[in-house]
């Protein structure tokens, strides 16, 4: 400003026009998060951790002498939590967030009255249990992607049902009818989401005066015939309850072979598409694949990598998309721009050619208001995955990611120079070691319409059960096999490859999924999350040095999933942390010395450099305290249950190789929010530790609190330290309490059981610690504390004067 005063101001020429189809105009735009923001977090961040240091070094040097395995123990969680802290911490160091330019990408691929130039996108959608995922769920789903916003020759819907499921097929024949008359209407109308159930449970306001009153008659209509669908395919779901032996008979009265799950041969039908009829305003519709892999008994099918590998197999066979989008059934597009969103990232040339996949965030369109089990994950969603967005790439996990499809067919992102064609390096015999027989695979040339049955018959071949046997599938291309999470571990290999993966967050989400709502499902979820991170960090994918050699996944990157990989470990620590602050108040000792010298500063500073650190992190992420506290929560009532079990049978595993199930989890078909689904659960294993934990630091406050009013014995400053300890465990377990006490049918008396025996067992470890105070204790209480109190009021009574 100052260097400018007194001269007179030049005028800037403006260009002359703004060109939106000039290709070197980029298709989207890093937003650097507010750098004042970011540096006072990141100072706040040094800071916490030179405290942390000097806190640590102040309890190494000061061990409580009459108590000293508490003291080690609380010593050893600590440095525990402090190292997973640096892991968590340092990915963190700069986020990023990202802009789109829709307008530059049509202005340059896909101007009105030309042939489109976007490219082909492959949707997969993949479902598995009939039971679990009700049709109604799969066919909204499909409905939103054949009225997705892009141009129809150029979608191809793939559903995978590793089900084998009538219902799935047949509900799908109907929903593409139903589309002819869906798709027009959502296009007309430009409506959202264009998922019928949740748009038509959305409030319209049928009263504004801008609103068209053909539409209103329009909606009217579309919201019978949704509904006259939904009859349908309610019927489909009841008739399938009972299937005689022999198999079904299809709609057209020829016999499907089997009805056998796990064994069965494969199965392809197109609906819609090329020469699948129009819809109501004589528009294409785009072409509707549904797949159900060849299965037998005998072979390993790899759960859900393995659907997604056939897909990917089928669909190069028929349509070779340049790109592929996959969703679990559940995940609806909720914003009908979110491929063309998708595409501002693909076909900028700044990221292009070294862009594995596109992920959007995870949200979801169940949960409860208060979100009581933190499914919403916004901890992860929209602090750590914009974070790693800012060195290499948000993780891949596992729905709403568009994909590059050579970089799932194993190839290093095309560098400098490189030759583009990459297949034609591989030599005839290597192909074929790589890809299996079919020819079709792993090239980028565009499929013909004509000849379809004969690309159908190749398709058939490449989803039999024994295709891929002696190839890659799954060892270095396609969805990787052998974890229960195949999604992070997929990703992990495009990014040590050398590919960057970007994180793309509309303001209106691309898509919404089904949460679980209840509490045992949302714990078999992070049950099978945990065992897949662990399963990873014990394996040869190891985060820790796998790739280590081609130097090409960056170091922060690597902090980041080897952050993901192990933080199930740290429940180990959670779960003894979690039980001191009951040993301390039975037994009258505390993890620290006296609170009074310089301890005590520290003690402070450093809780008030962790509440600095959360203000910062909170503000530049947007995310809000609730949502933080319900991570916060979930962290602990995780790490006691599922992640503990997790860490524990992946160590197991490590010895017996044996192996956890893909439990699918429960989808409800409509927005149950807050209902009574929230209750219900199973009793389950997972269960016992945080009952356990709960209860003896309930028991732990009442004695202690007790024993200190009547007997005196100690400090306040150490008492209250206990209590605050105890109280910080049985606040994080507030809603898992909830969810145990709230359900309808009342605690299992195996648990009530369970509890008391080991709560039994805790008590007898304790008087085995100091048999001398349980005396005390009990004479106090018994003796002493009640006399005391005839003494005062009843004695007092009976003394009154009539
Ligand atoms: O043998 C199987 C098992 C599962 N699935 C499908 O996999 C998807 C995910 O299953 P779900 O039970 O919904 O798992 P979530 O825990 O909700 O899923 C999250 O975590 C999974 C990894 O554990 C990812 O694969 C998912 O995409 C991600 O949404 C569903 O569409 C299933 O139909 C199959 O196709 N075949
Ligand atoms: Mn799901």
């Amino acid at each position: 400003m100052e260097a400018n005063a007194g001269v007179v101001a030049v005028e800037i020429p403006t260009p002359e026009i703004y060109k939106a189809d000039d290709p070197q105009q980029p298709l989207s735009r890093v937003m650097p998060i507010s750098s004042s923001r970011l540096n006072k977090y990141r100072v706040v961040i040094v800071l916490r951790l030179i405290i942390l240091g000097f806190y640590l070094q102040y309890r190494y040097t000061h061990p409580v002498n009459d108590a000293y395995a508490l003291w080690l123990v609380s010593v050893l969680c600590e440095s525990c939590f402090a190292f997973s802290w640096l892991f968590d911490q340092f990915p963190k160091w700069s986020p990023v967030e990202r802009e789109t330019y829709l307008d530059r990408l049509a202005l340059r691929y896909d101007k009105d009255g030309v042939p489109s130039q976007l490219p082909h996108i492959d949707m997969f959608v993949t479902t598995a249990d009939p039971s679990r995922e009700p049709p109604l769920v799969t066919a909204n789903t499909v409905l939103s992607i054949l009225a997705v916003d892009y141009p129809v020759d150029k979608v191809t819907c793939y559903v995978s049902d590793d089900g084998y499921a009538m219902q799935i097929f047949e509900s799908l024949s109907e929903t593409a009818e139903f589309a002819k008359k869906w798709v027009p209407f959502c296009k007309k109308y430009s409506i959202e989401p264009r998922a019928p159930e949740f748009y038509f449970t959305q409030k319209i306001d049928y009263l504004n005066n801008d609103i068209d009153l053909s539409f209103i008659k329009e909606c009217r209509e579309m919201k019978r015939e949704y509904e006259e669908l939904k009859v349908r395919i309610n019927a489909l779901v009841a008739k399938a309850q009972k299937v005689s032996e022999e198999g079904w008979t299809m709609q057209d009265e020829t016999p499907r072979p089997g009805n056998n799950p796990r064994d069965h041969p494969g199965m392809i039908k197109m609906f819609l598409g090329h020469d699948g009829g129009l819809d109501t305003d004589g528009n294409e519709l785009p072409c509707l694949v549904y797949v159900s892999r060849e299965k037998r008994p005998g072979f390993n099918h790899h759960k859900k990598a393995g659907a997604m590998n056939a897909l990917m197999r089928a669909s190069a066979v028929l349509t070779n998309g340049a790109y592929i989008l996959n969703v679990d059934c559940d995940h609806y597009i909720n914003n009908s721009k979110a491929l063309k969103e998708a595409m501002c990232f693909m076909m900028d040339p700044a990221y292009d050619k070294k862009t594995c996949y596109v992920q959007f965030p995870q949200r979801f369109y169940d949960v409860d208001l208060h979100d009581r089990y933190a499914n919403r994950n916004m901890a992860f969603f929209d602090i750590i995955m914009k974070a790693v967005d800012g060195i290499q790439g948000p993780f891949y996990v596992g729905t709403g990611c568009c994909f590059n499809r050579q970089a799932l067919y194993g190839y290093d992102p095309v560098g400098e120079g490189d030759d583009v064609e990459i297949s034609l390096l591989l030599s005839q015999q290597s192909f074929r070691k790589r890809f299996g027989l079919c020819p079709l695979l792993g090239a980028a040339t565009v499929r013909e319409k004509t000849n379809v049955t004969a690309l159908l018959k190749e398709a058939i071949n490449v989803i039999s059960c024994d295709y891929e046997d002696e190839t890659e599938w799954g060892e270095e291309i396609g969805w990787m096999y052998g974890s229960a999470t195949e999604d992070v571990l997929t990703g992990f290999r495009m990014h040590v490859r050398g590919w960057i993966s970007i994180y793309c967050m509309p303001s209106r989400p691309g898509f919404l999924g089904c949460a679980p709502i209840n509490l045992s499902d949302r714990l078999g979820q992070a049950h099978r999350w945990a065992f897949g991170s662990v399963d990873c960090l014990l394996s040869r994918h190891c985060p820790i040095w796998y790739g280590l050699y081609n130097g090409k996944l960056r170091f922060l990157e690597r902090v980041a999933y080897i952050n993901n990989a192990a933080y199930p470990f740290t429940s180990i620590a959670l779960l003894a942390y979690c039980v001191l602050p009951a040993i301390c108040l039975v037994t009258g000792k505390f993890i620290t010395p006296e609170i009074k010298d310089i301890y005590g500063m520290w003690f402070l500073i450093f809780f008030i450099s962790i509440f600095a650190t959360v203000v910062l992190e909170l503000q530049w992420s947007g995310v809000s305290f609730l949502d933080w506290w319900r991570s916060e929560q979930f962290w602990v009532i995780g790490g006691t249950s599922a992640q503990l079990f997790a860490a524990i049978q992946g160590l197991f595993k490590l010895f017996t190789r044996i192996d956890v199930n893909f439990n699918v989890t429960s989808k409800a078909d409509d927005q149950k929010v807050n209902s009574s689904e929230l209750y219900i659960f199973k009793w389950t294993w997972l269960l016992v530790p945080p009952t356990i934990i709960t209860i003896i630091n309930l028991a732990g406050i009442v004695f202690g609190v007790s024993s200190a009013i009547i007997y005196g014995y100690e400090s306040w400053g150490l008492l209250s330290g206990k209590l605050i300890f105890a109280i910080w465990v049985i606040v994080h377990l507030y809603p898992f309490l909830k969810g145990l006490l709230g359900r309808e049918n009342g605690i299992p008396t195996s648990v009530i059981l369970w509890s008391i025996v080991l709560a039994m067992l805790f008590a007898l470890l304790w008087i085995r610690v100091d048999p001398f105070m349980v005396d005390k204790w009990l004479e106090v209480n018994i003796g002493s504390f009640v006399r005391n109190i005839y003494d005062k009021f009843f004695a007092k009574l009976l003394d009154f004067d009539f």
